[in-house]
């Protein structure tokens, strides 16, 4: 093509294949910032189209449900009818599901892209025009390679269809989607620098300009976008396997993490944020995205920086393991029979999201000591508790030893111990003296989230304990036990 030639047009009718926790409310945003553009999600799962097209949408998400009642049946449409819908696009973003592989070569490190690959054959089947394809699910390097192969081989049975493959990864952490997709650090395009390449991003800048400021929308090659997803999430359980690692050394030294991460942090080179000791970090992405980079540098032949990245996980699981471990020495080395009432089972507050949720590991080290728990969350329904804890724990065990309350009270009642697991804002305004007094004495606290006050709460007459808090500081009744 000649660089005057038009290919890729405005971009009037987006269509985004997956409508989860990203493709909902990603094209939300869309839709509401670009009243011109018309968006459509379609997905193979029925019941989760009805859903996105009734009073009650599939996922938590603050700020989610206004923009959709807005925008649906005007400009943001939800729809089953994938063909149809590929046939109209303009531009199609594929935002599958990319999850750690659980079978065959790569099983537990490589993502499994057998999903990307299938949009790419439903959108080389139903395409007709040119269509710009967007990659917005988070891949490995060379990713739009293979899509791109895939696409090539419908153009050369039909002329007048025409690909470029871009990627553009999502950075919206859950939790505050919103707000990170209406004002986005950055947004990042990548794509060929041919003169085709050059004119699906500029188009797919066009997109993003209705309501992100240029210099904050970075275009780069391919590679160089799909490997700095990877890299960003990377360097964000980084971070927190950091802090984390160095919480153990203040529980052992007198140092308070807090302390510690504030004076660290206020240096502007390191930084403030991410910077929380936990129980670990869940969420579907950071461990996934984790693995792929240490399976890729394997497969690059890089096994020092594969020990590098493996460094992060093995230190998010030992701390998940280490917490565990702790409530049970300090519940007198036997929590068997015991009830302990867990405190949020979300990865993080203000989602119903518990994909990897460090709750689900620290209940599983309990339940196999025998544990009674009863686990309250405001946002996660009891079929999805019973499920992620059946998916590590016998099913027999999971009924015997687990309740799901509805309220935090009637979770702590007649417990030995409370362990906050998800640092949602409601935990921090309970009446901890009523609950004390309707617990098992001594009663303790096991702050996994940093969020209670441990003053408050001793002088209320609980034994407690934090992340990265020293025993001396936080509690005088507790020994050393079990470190
Ligand atoms: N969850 C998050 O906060 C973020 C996720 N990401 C990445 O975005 C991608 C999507 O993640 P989520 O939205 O969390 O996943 P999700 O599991 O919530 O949603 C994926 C959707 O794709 C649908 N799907 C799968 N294959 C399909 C096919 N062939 N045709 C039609 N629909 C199909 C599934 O039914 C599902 O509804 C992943 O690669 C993830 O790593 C990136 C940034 C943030
Ligand atoms: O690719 C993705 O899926 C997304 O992954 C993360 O977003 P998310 O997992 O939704 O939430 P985060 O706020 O990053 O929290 C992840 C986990 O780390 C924990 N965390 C976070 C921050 C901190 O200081 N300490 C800490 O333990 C959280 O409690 C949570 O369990 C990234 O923040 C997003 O930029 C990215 O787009």
């Amino acid at each position: 093509m000649s660089s005057s030639e038009v290919v890729f047009g405005k971009v009037s009718k987006i269509v985004c294949v997956g409508a989860g926790y990203v493709g909902g409310p990603t094209c939300a945003m869309i839709a509401h910032k670009c009243p011109n553009v018309t968006v459509t999600v379609v997905d193979m799962n029925a019941a989760k189209i009805a859903e996105w097209n009734s009073d009650k949408l599939p996922i938590y998400e603050p700020g989610l449900d206004e923009i959709v009642f807005k925008a649906r049946g005007k400009n943001l449409f939800f729809s089953s009818d994938i063909p149809n819908a590929i046939a109209q696009a303009d531009l199609i973003f594929i935002s599958v599901n990319t999850p750690t592989k659980m079978y065959g070569r790569g099983k537990g490190m490589a993502p499994d892209l057998k999903y990307v690959e299938s949009v790419s054959r439903t959108i080389a089947q139903y395409a007709v025009g040119p269509k710009i394809v967007v990659e917005k699910s988070t891949v490995p390097v060379k990713a739009a390679e293979s899509i791109g192969c895939i696409l090539r081989e419908a153009q050369k049975n039909n002329a007048n269809l025409k690909f470029q493959v871009l990627s553009n990864p999502e950075f919206l952490a859950e939790g505050t989607a919103m707000k990170d997709l209406a004002n986005p650090d950055r947004v990042l395009i990548g794509g060929e620098s041919s003169p085709e390449g050059l004119q699906a991003v500029a188009e797919l800048v066009r997109v993003y300009e209705n309501w992100v400021p240029r210099d904050r929308i970075i275009t780069t090659n391919t590679w160089s976008s799909e490997l700095s997803k990877l890299v960003a999430n990377a360097f964000l359980a980084q971070r927190i396997s950091s802090i984390n690692s160095i919480s153990a050394v203040c529980e052992a030294t007198g140092a308070d993490i807090s302390e510690v991460a504030h004076a660290v942090g206020y240096d502007t080179r390191i930084g403030s944020k991410f910077l929380k000791a936990s129980v670990g970090f869940g969420g579907s992405c950071f461990q996934k995205d984790v693995l792929s980079l240490v399976y890729l540098c394997e497969s690059l032949n890089l096994p020092q920086v594969a020990s590098y990245w493996q460094g992060v996980i093995d230190i998010n699981n030992w701390q998940r393991r280490r917490f565990a471990d702790k409530i049970i020495a300090e519940l007198f080395n036997t929590v068997t029979d015991k009830k302990i009432a867990i405190f949020g089972f979300a990865f993080k507050k203000n989602t119903g999201d518990t994909r990897e949720s460090s709750a689900i590991y620290v209940m599983k080290h309990l339940l196999e000591e025998h544990a009674k728990l009863s686990v309250y969350d405001p946002k996660v329904q009891k079929s999805q508790i019973v499920g992620d804890l059946e998916s590590v724990v016998k099913a027999q065990d999971v009924a015997r030893l687990v309740t799901v309350e509805t309220d935090p009270y009637q979770a702590a009642l007649g417990a030995h111990a409370i362990v906050v697991l998800t640092e949602w804002d409601e935990f921090t305004e309970l009446n901890y003296q009523q609950i004390h007094d309707n617990m098992q004495h001594p009663a303790a606290i096991f702050d996994g989230r940093l969020i209670l006050d441990q003053k408050t709460l001793r002088d209320i007459g609980f034994r407690t304990f934090a992340i990265g808090t020293a025993p001396d500081q936080a509690y005088n009744l507790f020994g050393t036990a079990g470190y």
